[in-house]
Formats: structure tokens, sequence, C-alpha cells
């Protein structure tokens, strides 16, 4: 993997996220270029990763093993279709952009190229990403090695094997972290309601939920038993959690991650005609 050679295209939140989390775990800064309009951006970029730039994404891909497009699904055709005569041995394409199928980014790659879709999210940043795959028919098992080595260099992989599934892990992992940013967020201010300083309330709830989070991901038990372990009856949770389930917690959830889901696939309609 260290010796494969990775272009970014797009060098903003969800691409600095996975370059800033390999790099962290080790890759070579150097053996990453990265690729956007904005020069300024880029030499921001440059000093706190260490990794190449340049404002000609035909450059970026020319010694590129793989190449990663992380640009916005709006722009991303007049991203591609550029780069097409550019493609002479074949790249691995990796992309994270939500909505845009494997089928209409090949057709603006020119045709015939191995695509990977790619749904991360931010806590890549972090080496705590979380992201679902998908891959076309020309992706052969070094190319899937090759995308579950640099995706679980900042996180863990979940293969689907169904296109439209992408969809379902961009409502729940893709967009999860601002639920539970928000989540945080909500705790933080009921502690301020309830007379806590904010920098208090803010430690508090952010440990909380991390702490939440490492006993989830540790536990031999199912969150739904980790969540009654703290419910003593007739004690102070189940009050909380019985207001939650009162106010439709759960239907909550659904209704959020259902309009998450249907916002992908319409976005598949609105930004990837061919
Ligand atoms: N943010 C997230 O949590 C997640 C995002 N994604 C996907 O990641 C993709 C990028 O999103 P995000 O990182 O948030 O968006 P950003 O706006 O932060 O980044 C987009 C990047 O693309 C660059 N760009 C714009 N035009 C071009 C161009 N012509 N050539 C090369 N680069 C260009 C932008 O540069 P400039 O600033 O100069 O315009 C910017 O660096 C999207 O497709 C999104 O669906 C997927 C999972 C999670
Ligand atoms: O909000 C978005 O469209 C992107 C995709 C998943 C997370 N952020």
């Amino acid at each position: 993997m260290a010796h494969q050679h990775i272009a970014f295209i797009g060098a903003g939140n969800m691409a600095s996220a996975i370059f800033g989390g390999l790099i962290d775990g080790g890759f070579p800064a150097d053996h990453i270029i990265a690729a956007c309009p904005d020069a300024d951006l880029l030499d921001a970029v440059a000093k706190r990763y260490g990794v190449k730039t340049t404002i000609d994404n035909a450059e970026a891909i020319r010694q590129a093993d793989v190449v990663v497009l992380a640009v916005k699904p709006q722009i991303m055709k007049s991203v591609c279709e550029p780069l097409k005569s550019q493609l002479k041995d074949g790249p691995l394409f990796i992309s994270v952009a939500a909505g845009l199928k494997v089928d209409t980014l090949d057709h603006w790659l020119g045709g015939g190229q191995s695509i990977i879709r790619c749904m991360p999210n931010t806590p890549s940043l972090v080496g705590a990403g979380a992201s679902g795959l998908y891959g076309n028919a020309r992706v052969t098992d070094t190319h899937r090695t090759t995308a579950t080595e640099l995706m679980q260099a900042v996180g863990i992989v979940e293969w689907v094997e169904e296109e439209s599934l992408l969809d379902a892990v961009t409502a729940v992992s893709g967009s999860g972290p601002a639920y539970f940013f928000l989540m945080i967020e909500a705790l933080e201010e009921a502690g301020v309601n309830r007379g806590l300083p904010l920098e208090t309330a803010r430690r508090l709830a952010i440990q909380t939920a991390y702490g939440a989070s490492k006993m989830a991901s540790q536990s031999e038990q199912d969150p739904a038993q980790l969540k009654r372990n703290v419910m003593s009856p007739k004690g102070t949770t189940e009050q909380a959690i019985f207001s939650f389930e009162n106010a439709g917690i759960k239907a909550i959830f659904d209704d959020a991650t259902r309009a998450c889901s249907d916002r992908a696939s319409e976005m598949s309609d609105e930004f990837g005609k061919i």
C-alpha cells in the first residue's frame, strides 16, 4: 500500500480527512498529491500535511496508481470529462461523492475504468472513520485489497454487494457524524439549562459520547443491553429514556435516515446526468 501513489482531486473536508488520517497512520506524505483550483488552500494543505499539490487535475493523476475523486457531486462531471484523454494505464478510481453511480462516473471518464464508490466520513481524520465500499465489474481483487487497505488506514471498512445500499450507508455513517455532533450540542445545551457552565457541560457531553461509543465497540453486549445496564429500576436514567421514547426517538431516526437516503438517490438524478 505505502508504495502506491495517490492523487486526490479536491482538497476539502473529506479529502483532507482521508489523507490527513493516512499520513498520521504512517503513509508517506510524498506519495500523495492533492489538486484543487484554490492555490491558497493548497499552500495551507501542503504546509499542514506535507503532501504535494497542484492546481492541475491532469498533472495530479499522471503518476497516480489510485485517484480519489473528492469534489462535490455538482461539479464531478466537469472534473471527470477533461481527465478522460489523460488516462493511459487506468488508475483505480475511488469516488467519495454522495449519490453518483459507478456507471455515470465511468461514462464521464470515457468508459472501461475500474471504479470504486466509497462513502467515508469525516472522523477518518482521527483514524476513526467508517466507510462503505462498492466496486464496478472491472474492479479486481487487487483493487479491492488496495481500497480496503487505504480506507482501513483511517477507520473501518464495510463492502456492500448492491450499489443502492451505499445510500443507506450514507444515511447511517456518511452523514452520521453530524447526528452525533447534534446530540452532543443538544446535551451540552440541556446541561447548561440544568445549571452547568457551558465548558463543563461540553466536556461532560463529549466524554460521555466517546465513552459510550468506546464501550459499545468493545463490549460483547449489544447496545440495547448496554442501555438497560445504565437504567437502574426506578432510577434516573429510565426517566430520561421514557421521555425520549415518548417523544418518538426511534421514529425520528427512521425519518431522518430515510430523508438522507432519499436525497442521495435524488442527487444521482440531479447531478448524474450523462
Ligand atoms: N463532508 C463529508 O462529511 C462527506 C463528504 N462526502 C463527499 O465528499 C465530496 C467532497 O465533499 P467535501 O469535502 O465536504 O466538500 P469541500 O467543499 O470541502 O471540498 C471540495 C473540494 O473540491 C475542490 N474543487 C472544486 N472545484 C474543483 C475542480 N474543478 N477540480 C478539483 N477540485 C475542485 C474544492 O476546491 P475549492 O475550495 O477551491 O472550491 C474543494 O477542495 C462530496 O462529493 C461529498 O458528497 C462523502 C462523505 C462525507
Ligand atoms: O452532506 C453530504 O451531502 C455529504 C455526504 C455525506 C456527508 N456529507
